[in-house]
């Protein structure tokens, strides 16, 4: 078997293409046999992801951050539902929010030797459906999406200098979108509910990693054929700063205002168009749909 291995080499604040030698040394010593292609620009994962699988590679594998894994997902899941695509993930990203919600270590080299095990696991993935440039467009996801606060973070972090690395501008960005940020008046539809609510984010989670190792939504599963929906709901700056070191060990999860519940089928709009991102990448806004599409994907860890 020949896997196809899309390398994004700016990954991981452009770290990726140092990295790819040992990989690609490692991947031969192990006695994986694969043809590797480097993505040129934003979106081109897609399009290798997508002509490997039409064109019969059998495992496609995505080495870099969560947008690469996002783009990957996005080009088997346009190719074919059938499953039959095997996936495998070397996360040599900033963030790397997936590869902690498969209950990896996040050592890329780690990753690696993972590639040929024999343990193949149904994952679901999520469809999101939003508004972009006054079109209606959707695109797969496999971590998670949110709607709010953390999409505006993602929004002003597009505008940091890329010099600076992956982890100083998401602060920055953080610091400086918690000085403006104003909670959002959301109606938000889970399945047969609906509710309106004041919110600070909705994150719609299929794993429970967010942000860099944020455990958002600590009870996600990705197997479990529902999304996870976490409403930070209408906290004010103190609350968040109190709260915010919480999250990294997921015991926010507890505070009075913040609410966890399931669904299949989510939706979110409001009166303005709010930012939306999934798997970290910013899409575009609302008013957005989540379908959850069980057991969508075959991956190798
Ligand atoms: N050759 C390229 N030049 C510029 N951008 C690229 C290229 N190839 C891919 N991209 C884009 O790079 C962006 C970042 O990739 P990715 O998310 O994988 O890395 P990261 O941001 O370092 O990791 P993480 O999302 O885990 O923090 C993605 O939006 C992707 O579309």
């Amino acid at each position: 078997m020949v896997a196809k291995v899309i390398v994004n080499p700016v990954a991981g604040a452009k770290s990726t293409e140092q990295k790819w030698p040992h990989i690609s040394r490692l991947m031969c010593d192990m006695g994986f046999s694969y043809d590797f292609q480097y993505t040129e620009s934003q979106g081109h994962a897609i399009e290798i992801a997508r002509d490997a699988a039409l064109n019969g590679y059998p495992y496609l594998v995505a080495v870099g951050g969560d947008g690469t894994i996002n783009e990957v997902v996005n080009g088997i899941l346009t190719a074919s539902h059938d499953q039959k695509t095997l996936m495998g993930v070397v996360d040599t990203g900033t963030g790397n929010d997936f590869v902690r919600s498969l209950g990896l270590d996040g050592n890329y080299l780690h990753s690696c030797q993972h590639l040929l095990s024999p343990k193949h696991t149904l994952v679901d993935a999520g469809l999101v459906t939003f508004q972009k440039d006054g079109r209606q467009v959707s695109r797969f996801f496999v971590n998670g999406a949110g709607v709010g606060f953390d999409a505006e973070v993602a929004a002003t972090t597009e505008h940091m200098p890329k010099a600076l690395g992956g982890t100083i501008p998401f602060v920055m960005a953080l610091a400086k979108t918690l000085l403006g940020y104003r909670n959002k008046t959301v109606d938000i539809g889970l399945d047969e509910d609906n509710y309106t609510r004041r919110v600070l984010s909705v994150i719609v989670a299929n794993g429970s990693y967010f942000g860099g190792g944020m455990k958002v939504a600590p009870s996600a599963l990705i197997t479990d054929s529902r999304f996870d929906v976490i409403t930070l709901g209408d906290v004010n700056k103190l609350e968040i700063l109190q709260t915010f070191p919480k999250i990294y060990k997921g015991t926010h999860i507890t505070h009075p205002k913040v609410k966890t519940e399931h669904a299949r089928f989510v939706s979110i709009s409001s009166e303005e168009g709010l930012y939306l991102q999934a798997d970290g990448e910013l899409l575009g806004k609302t008013p957005a749909t989540f379908e959850v599409l069980p057991q969508a994907l075959t991956m190798v860890f």
